[in-house]
Parts: C-alpha cells; structure tokens; sequence
C-alpha cells in the first residue's frame, strides 16, 4: 500500500487554475481553522450545523479508547464461537466498515439494502455463530431498523437470545440507544455526536464493525495520524487543500464530475466511500460535484473524460489521470474529508446537510402508509417479454428495448450525465453493474451506478439536490420470496419498491426524466437490458 501522501494535479491547464484558489486558501489560514473546528468558515447560514460537525478533525485521537474496547470485544465474542459479523447500517454507517474490511481481507457482511432476496441470504448464513452490529447514528433509519427486526426474530426462532448477539452504535440519547438498553442489548458504543455520518470513517461506526471483523483498526487511527499535521498546515503543499483547489478550479472551469479511477492504491473500494462524502456534502442548492466510480483506469469515463470531468487516480498517477492521489486508507479518509469540507466553502455551500435526501424519505413514508398505490394503477407504458417498461416514454416508438432506450438516452443533455439505479440484489445480480461501462461507452455521456437504496444515502443527494443535468434509469426486479419486517405492517419487497416509487416522484417532481424498468425475471431481464444497451449505435 502507498504510505506518501500525496496529491499531484498532472493536468498542467487545472494546476495553472488550481494555483489562485491554492493561494487564497492558504492565506485564509483554511487548513489551520478547520483543524480548530472554526465554524465559520462556510458562512453565517451553516454557522449552526457546522458548529455541531466538526470533531471529525480530531477523530485520529479522540477514537483511540475506542481500540482496546474493540479487541477486548472481538476476543470474548471469539471465546464464544461468534466470528461472523454482519452489520446493519446505511451510508455513513456500513460505508467506510465495509471499505476497511475489504482492504484487510476481513470477513464482514453488510446490509445497506431492502432487497428480500440479499437479506434472505444473509438470514441463512450460520446464526450460531453470527453477532449483528446495529449502526445508525440518528437510530431511526427504516432500512437498519427492518435489519434489526429480522434479525431479532431470525435469533429467536433459532432458540438464541437475540439480545446476546447485538451491538450497538449510534448517537447519545438516540432512539435505537434507548431500545438497546430497554431490551438490555450486548453492547452499545454511543458515538461522538459532533460527528456527521459521512465523516465518521474514524469514529466507531468505522472501526467498532471493521475491528469486530478483525482488522487492525490501530494501524487506521495511525495512517490517519501520520498525515494530521500536514493536513492542518496552511500551507501549499497541504495535499487536502491541493485536492480542494483543483476539484474547486475544475468545478468553476464546468467539470463538475468527478471520475475516481483505482490506479493501485492497494485499497479496495474506496471509491464507494469517496462517493457519499462528495456527493452528499456538496450536490445541493443546484451545484456541487458528482462523484463517477469507474471500473478501472481504462473504463469508459475516465480515459475519455470530456471537458465535463476530472478524472481521478485513487494511486499513482495514469496517463488519462488529471490528478492523482496517494495514501494510506486511513490517511485518505482524512485527507478527503478535509479536502470535501473545503471545497464546500469554495462552492459556498453547507457540506455537512443533506437537505434532498429527505424528501425521498417522505414519499417512501407516504406510499408505506397507502400501500395499494404501490401495486393498482399505473399500467406500464409497454411490456417487452421480461422487462416492464414504465415512464413517459413514446409509444410509437417503443417497439424494442433498444428502441425504449435509444430514445431515453437520446435525451440525456449536453454535459449532463446519466444515473443508473438498480434496487435489485448487490450479490445475485451483481452482473447489473456492466450496465455503467455499457451506456457510457455506448451514449459517451458520464454514467454512474448505484444499488437502491445504498444510493439513496450518498449519490441520491446530488440526483435531486446538485446539478440538475441528470436522467434517470431506474430498474426493479419481481421478488422470489419475501420478507415481513416483524412489528410492521410491510414487508422488505414493498419498502424497496417505496423506495424506487418515491425517489423516482421525487426525481420527476423536479424536472428530472426518469424511466424505470421493472424486471420481472431478473436474470433474463437483465440479460435483455444489457443486451438492448450494447445495440445502441456507440
Ligand atoms: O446513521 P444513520 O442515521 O442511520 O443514517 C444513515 C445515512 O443516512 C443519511 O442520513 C442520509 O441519507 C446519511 O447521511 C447517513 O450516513
């Protein structure tokens, strides 16, 4: 693994851009008043929130306690036979776990999913050995507290005392803090609260599910350390202000998406972390910068950037890359951070809100509550064997998949970019995800691709809050089998398509085109769909 840190700006035209805001970063002392938690460095209108958000900066230290009480845990649960961990948790709370355990090579299942099928799967993995980790830093998010449920009754039914085999994290005072103690859960760790969710890699909801799973979450605090002083220097070598400067320039130049290419960081998946902090900290107010997680340095949207894009190295500099950055995991988590908050200031926005995601929320809440309006009346504009085609598209012209989608992306604007949305399951239709490469390379427009809901607590920020140049393509998938979510009148099938139903209202109430195809054989499904994308004319 890279151990410099560095931030190299190769693209000489954004370096030359990137010098000025450089400048008036470091003689506004930004990195020196972040590190002293100054809240108001993005204004009077975040003054408030921000003054609740930023003892991230100190995480590196302040978490350290944090390791012991981990490893004590991990060996008592060991001693009892419980070494498999499953962790319940969304966006800020599985995110940065799942990228720690997989740069370790450590087993750790996630559930940031509404899928029954995913769910299911991880229902039948062996309960006698399995402790779930409940992460939510607000307590209250539906999908975590669906996980919660099932889980609970999974154990019961198992003859296991499910109490036994949860763990906690969440914020003080939360209401998932107060059910924990009610139902006298294992553990609970109660989390810094001056910490948001996309700035919590540091914090226990990165380290209790990662270090829980076996990694070494000491070696993370000291990556982190080891580049904490070059982060709060103002100076221009700072490599966070460097990033901020050149994301900054480019995103004033009208490349407001950002391509995050792996050129051999040596830590996997860290673009699915990078993605949340950006996406959510920025996409607001019609601006911010759209986070584009591609395959691999030669994948379509990267090499090929077009004026609209910055494309990324998370490693060593490629010859397509316009800025490279190297770095340990823990000392890019921080680096990162520091670099979004700034850049926060340079679009002047709040980086710590995510005002469009609840709107999303409330129209999931609203179909819940009508459940009949998720199943009577909408008729789908055209049914192509497998593939329920639903949307304003033509009629006349929707004779073949191709057809429906040629017209779809035809629509896609000038340097805008296109979202794809699978609320399907990440593992089973994991082949889903070729769809990214496919409609980039075919339509030449930046595409991105997220699993609903995953999504819907990072990237789905930006869809509703940031630029609005995107168009949508929604795909959902017939359930097999089913899940009831215990105390609840719904099951898991009906959350997830609330879920798609709500933010697709939501999209669309904006302005934003959006299609959805509903599967209603996933796997043939998906095979047509990919197969209509390859016969678009490239
Ligand atoms: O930790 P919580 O409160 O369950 O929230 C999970 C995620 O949901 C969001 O609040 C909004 O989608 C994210 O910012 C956050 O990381």
């Amino acid at each position: 693994m890279a151990d410099r840190t560095t931030v190299e700006i190769t693209d000489s035209v954004l370096a030359e851009s990137a010098r000025q805001l450089l400048d008036e970063l470091v003689s506004d002392g930004v990195a020196s008043k972040l590190t002293a938690q100054d809240a108001t460095l993005w204004g009077p209108e975040a003054e408030a929130e921000a003054s609740i958000r930023l003892a991230w900066t100190a995480l590196h230290r302040s978490s350290r306690p944090l390791i012991g009480e981990v490893e004590s845990l991990r060996t008592e649960l060991r001693a009892e036979g419980l070494d498999r961990v499953v962790l319940a948790g969304m966006g800020g709370s599985s995110l940065a776990p799942e990228v720690i355990a997989s740069t370790e090579k450590v087993a750790l299942t996630v559930l940031d999913t509404t899928d029954p099928g995913q769910v299911a799967d991880a229902l039948a993995g062996d309960l006698e050995r399995t402790v779930l980790v409940v992460s939510s830093k607000s307590g209250t998010t539906v999908e975590t507290d669906s996980h919660r449920r099932i889980f609970a009754e999974a154990f019961a039914d198992a003859g296991i005392d499910a109490a036994s085999r949860m763990i906690v994290v969440t914020d003080p005072g939360s209401p998932l803090a107060e059910l924990a103690s009610a139902e006298g859960y294992r553990r609970v760790f109660l989390a810094d609260p001056h910490v948001g969710g996309r700035y919590s890699a540091l914090s226990a909801f990165g380290l209790v599910p990662a270090g829980l799973a076996g990694a070494d979450v000491a070696r993370l605090l000291d990556q982190a350390a080891s580049v904490a002083g070059q982060l709060s220097t103002d100076s221009p070598d700072n490599p966070a202000l460097r990033l901020a400067a050149a994301l900054g320039a480019a995103h004033a130049g009208g490349a407001e998406k950002v391509v995050l290419a792996d050129t051999g960081s040596g830590i996997t998946g860290f673009g699915d972390w990078a993605e949340q902090l950006i996406a959510e900290s920025t996409g607001k107010q019609g601006t911010g910068l759209l986070p584009v997680v591609v395959e691999s340095p030669d994948a379509p949207g990267f090499a090929d950037a077009g004026a609209d894009a910055t494309p990324v190295a998370v490693g060593p500099a490629t010859g397509a890359s316009a800025v490279a950055v190297t770095g340990s995991l823990g000392a890019q988590f921080l680096l990162w951070e520091y670099a979004v908050a700034v850049v926060g200031r340079l679009l002047r926005i709040n980086p710590f809100d995510q005002p469009d995601v609840e709107a999303a929320k409330k129209a999931a809440r609203a179909l819940l509550d009508n459940p009949q309006a998720l199943t009577s009346t909408e008729e789908p504009a055209a049914v192509i064997g497998p593939v329920e085609v639903y949307g304003p598209v033509d009629k006349a012209r929707t004779g073949t998949l191709t057809d429906v989608l040629r017209e779809f992306v035809s629509d896609v604007a000038d340097g805008g970019y296109l979202a794809v949305q699978a609320y399907l399951d990440r593992l089973d239709d994991a082949s889903a995800t070729v769809l990214r490469s496919e409609f980039a390379r075919r339509t030449g427009k930046q595409t991105t691709f997220g699993w609903g809901p995953r999504f819907l607590h990072s990237t789905g920020q930006y869809h509703k809050g940031g630029h609005p140049n995107g168009s949508f393509l929604q795909i959902t998938g017939s359930n097999e089998e089913d899940v009831p979510v215990p105390g609840r009148p719904y099951t898991l099938g009906t959350l997830q398509l609330a879920q798609a139903l709500g933010d697709g209202q939501v999209l669309a109430g904006t302005g934003r085109p959006v299609l959805r195809l509903h599967l209603t054989d996933r796997a043939a499904g998906l095979a047509d769909v990919v197969r209509a994308v390859q016969e678009l004319s490239p």
